[in-house]
């Protein structure tokens, strides 16, 4: 029996953009196994939907018009209080004390793969982000990609803002998720001619280490691999027949071989760690071009094959981990964010060959388990007064729901996008994913960013401190004796010097007293006029004797002035030789007050780190008393670390 939508009059009419043979096909573009003829295969019958289930509350259609946010993508963020029918808000960032949360429910998209069996196709894209079925009803989703969109716009819509998110430190995953041969690897990887999200996705992360490194900021990305395959989980990069050669950037990577053997990787769960994969290889990876080489070696290792419905079906759910770490080396500061990207097998009905139909058994229990987990998340975010730690959820029903119970129990933004095939013989596939999809939908989250302060930071910090304190201490040490040696030995030197020319200076000075005093005592007599007058008398033999004597004297009195004016000159010298010996003295004085001033400045930094110290027991011990109030919680809600095993 059709289920008829309360709402199918009313939503029929936006739908403009019904899925036609012009609209669907994309031109031109290789690569594809879809035929691009623009011919109409009418369907022989129309879309009869008889599935019970899909009058469930979670698959009704007034719920998804009501419950789906108009929100488009996990980057535009907002702060929108509870809706009036108590759904939680759409992409909030809170901040709680010196901890931000993102909080928000799962973005989903839905992506309709391009088909040629278009005539009175009962699906219907509507202009906001809907799609509609006749008889199933309208279904509300963050995106709903038009057959015609390119992996680019998905990309735009899905992969960006996430990246953003990545950089800000918050964890974040996306998954595919659809029937096979319904495009979950075309939309993940794309093919040579049409990159899909996971290149576009590590292009953008190496654009953006360009442009957000800042200066103080060491950054690394590492990058991980792996398989579930018949509910065994193996290492893609790290096969036992792997090859070592060297890559192009210098460091040695596996070479690509299609392998056949590899160790089985166990989960483990523990308090410290939570959950995660033990022994998962993480590779460093520097460029965009050495990340998708890694990539490309664990595609080679993936497993695939043939189907009903895929020449290359993708038989195992794949995750690659791209774990980005960004240490602010003046701070302290760690974070650590992981962009993880799964392409889930795709679900199917029974196959022909016997390996086919074992492994789409187990792929079909643990999409089954997916959708069981992702049920009961539903159900315990849109009850009103429950929450969905408090129930229980089946996460170990699958090695698939185990991998992703960190993310989906508040670990990592969550982005789906589930991929459908319009086409009659998909329509009860394709009903299945949608109803996974709007439950996904309902599912509510909030998500730390993963900020922490590097182990010993402080205790470090304050001990090179002290070790620089200490070594200047050392060096003012050093300095002062060394001062202390050449202040003594200088002060002395010069006062001798002083005290030698001084004495000299006043030997000369005595000299040339002696000498005035002898010329005062030759000249007297000759200006004396008696005296001239006894001369005139006397012959002139004794005239010329005493004329001879004075002329003598004379010239002793220039000699004697001469020495004088040299005794001044060497006088002057040594003043001003002990005036600059003073003025070194009044400069090392001056070093004395600030090596001193240094000291102070020393003691008062001494003291302000014995008052950090304090306080930083006491926020420990304050941290440690809260951790112990907090325990039974966080043991509740413990985040696990999935993807990544760090070093
Ligand atoms: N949007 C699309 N545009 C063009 N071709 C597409 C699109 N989606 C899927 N295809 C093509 O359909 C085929 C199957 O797609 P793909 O392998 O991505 O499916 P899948 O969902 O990953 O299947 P499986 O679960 O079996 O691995 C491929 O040839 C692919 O190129």
């Amino acid at each position: 029996m059709i289920h008829k939508s309360p709402s199918r009059r009313t939503m029929s009419r936006p739908y403009n953009q019904h899925i036609t043979p012009s609209t669907a096909i994309r031109s031109g573009k290789p690569g594809s196994s879809v035929k691009r003829k623009n011919s109409v295969t009418p369907l022989s019958t129309p879309v009869s939907i008889s599935t019970p289930s899909l009058r469930t509350r979670e698959s009704s259609p007034t719920r998804f018009s009501t419950v789906s946010s108009p929100t488009r993508t996990s980057s535009s963020c907002s702060s929108r209080g509870k809706t009036s029918d108590g759904m939680i808000n759409l992409d909030t960032i809170l901040q709680s004390g010196s901890t931000q949360q993102y909080r928000g429910t799962i973005s989903v998209s839905i992506r309709v793969k391009p088909s040629e069996c278009f005539a009175r196709n009962p699906w219907k894209i509507g202009q906001n982000h809907t799609i509609a079925h006749d008889d199933v009803g309208e279904f509300k989703f963050d995106n709903v990609f038009h057959p015609s969109s390119n992996n680019l716009q998905v990309y735009e819509e899905i992969g960006k803002p996430l990246i953003d998110k990545l950089f800000e430190g918050y964890n974040a995953i996306v998954f595919a998720y659809g029937m096979t041969g319904s495009g979950k690897t075309f939309t993940m990887s794309g093919t040579s001619d049409e990159a899909g999200l996971i290149p576009l996705s590590v292009e953008r992360i190496y654009a953006q280490i360009m442009t957000a490194r800042q200066d103080d900021e060491e950054l690394s990305v590492k990058v991980s691999y792996l398989e579930i395959y018949n509910e065994k989980i193996y290492d893609l990069l790290n096969y036992q027949d792997s090859k070592i050669c060297s890559s192009t950037h210098g460091s040695f990577i596996p070479k690509p071989t299609q392998a056949t053997c590899a160790a089985e990787l166990q989960i483990r769960d523990d308090s410290k760690h939570g959950v995660r994969v033990v022994g998962l290889t993480e590779r460093d990876a520097n460029s965009t071009e050495e990340l998708m080489k890694w990539i490309s070696i664990g595609n080679s290792n993936r497993r695939t094959g043939e189907t009903d419905y895929n020449a290359r079906s993708s038989r195992s759910h794949t995750i690659v981990s791209i774990t980005l770490t960004r240490t602010n080396v003046a701070s302290g500061i760690e974070t650590c964010s992981t962009l993880s990207l799964c392409d889930l097998a795709g679900s199917e009905k029974a196959a022909g060959q016997q390996e086919r139909r074992k492994e789409g058994a187990f792929i079909n229990k643990s999409l089954l388990a997916l959708g069981t987990v992702i049920s009961k998340l539903s159900a315990g975010s849109t009850h009103p007064n429950s929450h969905f730690g408090t129930s229980h959820i089946p996460y170990r029903d699958s090695k698939l729901t185990r991998i992703l119970q960190p993310a989906l129990s508040g670990d990592s933004i969550v982005t789906t996008i589930c991929t459908i095939d319009t086409r009659l013989e998909s329509v009860s596939e394709t009903v299945n994913t949608i109803r996974f999809a709007s439950r996904a939908k309902n599912v509510s989250m909030t998500v730390k960013r993963n900020e922490a302060e590097l182990p010993h930071y402080r205790e470090n910090m304050v001990n090179s401190l002290k070790r620089q304190i200490d070594e200047q201490q050392e060096i003012i040490w050093e300095m002062r004796r060394q001062l202390g040696v050449t202040n003594n030995a200088g002060t002395d030197k010069a006062s001798d010097t002083v005290l030698s020319l001084r004495q000299e200076n006043e030997a000369l000075k005595q000299k040339l007293q002696h000498c005035e005093r002898l010329l005062d005592k030759d000249d007297t007599p000759v200006q004396d006029e008696r005296f001239l007058e006894i001369v005139e008398m006397l012959p002139s033999a004794i005239g010329t004797v005493l004329e001879n004597k004075i002329q003598g004297l004379e010239s002793k009195l220039r000699e004697y002035q001469t020495y004088n004016t040299l005794l001044e000159r060497k006088l002057k010298e040594a003043e001003e030789r002990v005036t600059a010996k003073e003025a070194i003295s009044d400069h090392e004085s001056e070093s004395n007050r600030i090596i001193k001033e240094q000291e102070e400045e020393l003691l008062e930094l001494r003291r302000a780190l014995t008052r950090k110290n304090k306080m930083l027991e006491a926020l420990q011990s304050a941290k440690r008393l809260r951790e112990g109030a907090l325990r039974p919680l966080n043991h509740e809600n413990r985040a696990f670390d999935i993807t990544s095993v760090r070093k």
